[in-house]
């Protein structure tokens, strides 16, 4: 078993600041009433030091079941990319959350995603109930998904089958978020701060075109506008730190 206690200084520096920010990131979720009791959970990919060849590849997740409240940087599990805890300093008892497979399976498989995140908000969970994609109808679905935001197979708890259905479902789209059939959105960013934005703003436009559907069906915004606004967003917006983005 990989043992963090035995990797160099810099390597266990850069897993002690993500599992920070991990922490500090899961708070963001019943703040902005994502979930309740212990639903939800958000990951980031250790961003090695260079010069750390042969480091092992590892994330950060939230441990399984236990209480927003009691989260904390001590409590953050340490896992391979295969989803295997690691010797990471936490009890032995203290296990990785229960969609440990479905993020390993994203980080294997999309290296770019660098944070993942998974919620049950109610607007969102709603349109994955239906299996309907939430179509982009609004400026800010083209700014932050570039179109509409897609639909993921139904799919199992605990193995490959949900990371399987978000890469699939992704890789058919420029959209950070993927709303998993009759389970809930996950979504991905180049960090987790990234992927709890997409987790926030898919449920605020989720709430908001279910709404606007009430009183008839809003019309799609053209394709070409679309992958303006989009282009505009990820590349011109806010700050030129990007930090806004
Ligand atoms: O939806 C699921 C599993 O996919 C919930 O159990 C999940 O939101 C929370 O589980 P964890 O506490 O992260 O194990």
């Amino acid at each position: 078993m990989i043992r963090l206690a035995e990797q160099s200084v810099r390597v266990q520096e850069a897993v002690a600041r993500a599992r920070e920010r991990v922490a500090a990131l899961h708070a963001e979720l019943p703040r902005n009433e994502l979930v309740v009791w212990t639903a939800g959970n958000v990951s980031e990919r250790v961003v090695l030091p260079d010069a750390a060849e042969g480091a092992p590849e590892l994330f950060v997740i939230k441990p399984s079941g236990v209480s927003y409240d009691d989260l904390s940087a001590d409590t953050m599990v340490v896992c391979t990319l295969d989803g295997e805890k690691i010797d990471d300093g936490t009890a032995d008892a203290l296990g990785p959350s229960s969609d440990t497979a479905a993020h390993a399976y994203v980080y294997r498989h999309m290296p770019e995603v660098g944070g993942v995140v998974h919620t049950h908000s109610t607007f969102a969970t709603a349109w994955a109930a239906r299996s309907e994609p939430i179509p982009c109808v609004l400026t800010m679905m083209a700014d932050e998904f570039g179109g509409d935001i897609p639909v993921g197979p139904f799919a199992l708890i605990g193995d490959d089958s949900i990371g399987r259905g978000i890469v699939e479902t992704l890789r058919e789209s420029r959209s950070p978020a993927v709303l998993m059939a009759q389970h809930g959105p996950f979504t991905v960013g180049r960090n987790a701060r990234a992927a709890v934005k997409a987790a926030v703003m898919c449920e605020e436009v989720a709430r908001t075109v279910h709404f606007a559907r009430a009183h008839g069906e809003p019309p799609r915004i053209d394709q070409a506008q679309i992958d303006s606004l989009y282009d505009r967003y990820q590349n011109v917006y806010g700050q030129a730190s990007g930090s806004s983005r």
